[in-house]
């Protein structure tokens, strides 16, 4: 890396000391004073050389309430570059090929690798439905890496990217301003934002959601009011910042599902002002404001929707975002974990930090879970035989977790790779297999527990 880029990555930490708050606002932000248009959007002759473009997120006559774009006003124009040419696609895979069993699945953490392996290279396609023609569904991805990137740049034109660190933290310097995220918080990068991750820790894990439909969005509150899950306030939209940096670099595209690569002679980061409400977010976890039962009964995970991806059908998503952060349980004379269940939505699971409150053991900070469409599963024995002899007298907190779920509309598929790697649990349907038979004919119903 030459001194020049390090001084311009030096600014971009001291960029993102701030950040514009609020979920899709319309943001306006300019990294030298005056370089955004007044009154207009596309001016004969921009402010100090630059050149305009929108970048449009949703269709042109999309509703004004789900309408997103934002205007860049930029050193080059985003065409300049040389043509695309297909790379190998690494670990990055099509999830429509294999047959997909009814098993339930759990995988352990993915080790990191031994060769140097930045952020594109280190995706790790795990599942995916539905397909970037149709622009519905998702592809779910793991990233292991130990290499910023320096001479290449990446967006995806298959989806927005919901980025969920699991360990080291991430600077993602974007078109549109830099994001630092660490384990907990997460950031969205639209379909489309050219960005680079570097990696202040050297090495990071986690996971990542790659978006075809809808763009994600904040779900309605009902019945719970105007506040309450994740509040608004707490998305975080960077300030412009840009790089004025030439070279010999790559350009990579994810499109249709493949790997493309483009030389570009100068850094795509090179936005200096832009304003509109198209634009990358981060969102601290640990800001959730959770809500559950204070009388009796485990409500059904909705509760814990952080953001969804709308189909066309009311109430249906395409793709739910979903945390089990730490929290109180408070209700009395009822199985506190969650139930044993079989739901017509498919679940992949991931483990942030901590101890999932349906999972003994076996469920690794890392690791992964696949329960798909109708398939039965919920508390594992251990948690079973504590949770239904435990006292429900008091509070218990469940204190140090930090759980998310991927729920989907359709079939979650897992890749090949996915059935076949060597961090498959192939023993996990045994966490259910020592369930004791309590069935007891002869047993008088006066005699139960004290019911609601
Ligand atoms: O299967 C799981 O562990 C996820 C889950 C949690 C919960 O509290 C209720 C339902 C559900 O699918
Ligand atoms: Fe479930």
């Amino acid at each position: 890396m030459n001194t020049r880029a390090e001084s311009f990555i030096a600014q971009a930490v001291i960029r993102t000391a701030g950040y514009q708050s609020g979920f899709g606002n319309e943001f306006a932000t300019e990294a030298l004073p005056g370089a955004l248009p007044v009154n207009q959007n596309s001016p004969q002759q921009v402010a100090y050389g630059l050149y305009a473009e929108q970048l449009s997120g949703t269709a042109f006559t999309a509703p004004r309430g789900h309408n997103r774009r934002s205007w860049l006003y930029r050193i080059r124009p985003a065409a300049m570059h040389e043509p695309f040419e297909r790379i190998g696609n690494g670990l990055v895979d099509r999830f429509d090929d294999v047959e997909t069993p009814p098993n339930q699945y759990r995988w352990d953490p993915h080790p990191m690798p031994d060769a140097p392996t930045d952020f594109v290279a280190g995706l790790i396609t795990m599942a995916g439905n539905g397909s970037p023609d149709a622009q519905t569904g998702c592809a779910i991805h793991l990233y292991a890496a130990n290499q910023s990137m320096t001479d290449s740049y990446f967006y995806s034109a298959d989806g927005e990217l919901l980025i969920v660190p699991q360990t080291g933290r991430l600077q993602l310097l974007t078109e549109l301003g830099a994001i630092d995220i660490e384990p907990q918080e997460i950031a969205v990068i639209p379909r489309g934002v050219r960005f680079q991750v570097k990696l202040p820790d050297g090495a990071a894990q986690g996971y990542v959601c790659e978006n075809f439909g809808a763009l994600l969005r904040l779900p309605d509150l009902g019945p719970l009011g105007s506040n309450g899950l994740a509040n608004p306030r707490d998305f975080l939209t960077p300030h412009a910042w840009y790089e004025n940096r030439e070279g010999d670099f790559r350009l990579i595209a994810k499109f249709g599902g493949n790997l493309w690569q483009a030389r570009i002679g100068h850094s795509p980061l090179d936005v200096v002002a832009w304003h509109g409400n198209y634009a990358p977010y981060k969102y601290d976890l640990r800001h959730f404001n959770t809500i559950g039962s204070i009388s009796y009964d485990h409500p059904d995970p909705s509760i814990f929707l952080v953001l969804q991806a709308q189909s066309d059908t009311p109430g249906v998503d395409t793709l739910d975002f979903v945390i089990f952060p730490p929290r109180w349980l408070a209700a009395e004379n009822t199985f506190r974990p969650p139930w044993f269940h079989r739901n017509v939505a498919s679940e992949f699971m991931g483990l942030i930090h901590g101890v999932y409150d349906a999972k003994a053991e076996g469920f690794r900070p890392g690791g992964a879970s696949l329960h798909n469409c109708m398939t039965g599963h919920g508390p594992d024995g251990a948690t079973f035989e504590k949770a239904s002899r435990s006292d429900t007298s008091k509070p218990d907190k469940v204190g140090d977790t930090m759980a998310f779920m991927f729920e989907t509309r359709n079939v979650i598929k897992p890749t090949r790779h996915a059935l076949s790697s060597p961090t498959l649990q192939k023993n996990y349907y045994q966490c259910w297999m020592d369930i004791k038979k309590n069935f007891d004919p002869h047993f008088n119903p006066q005699h139960r527990p004290e019911q609601q």
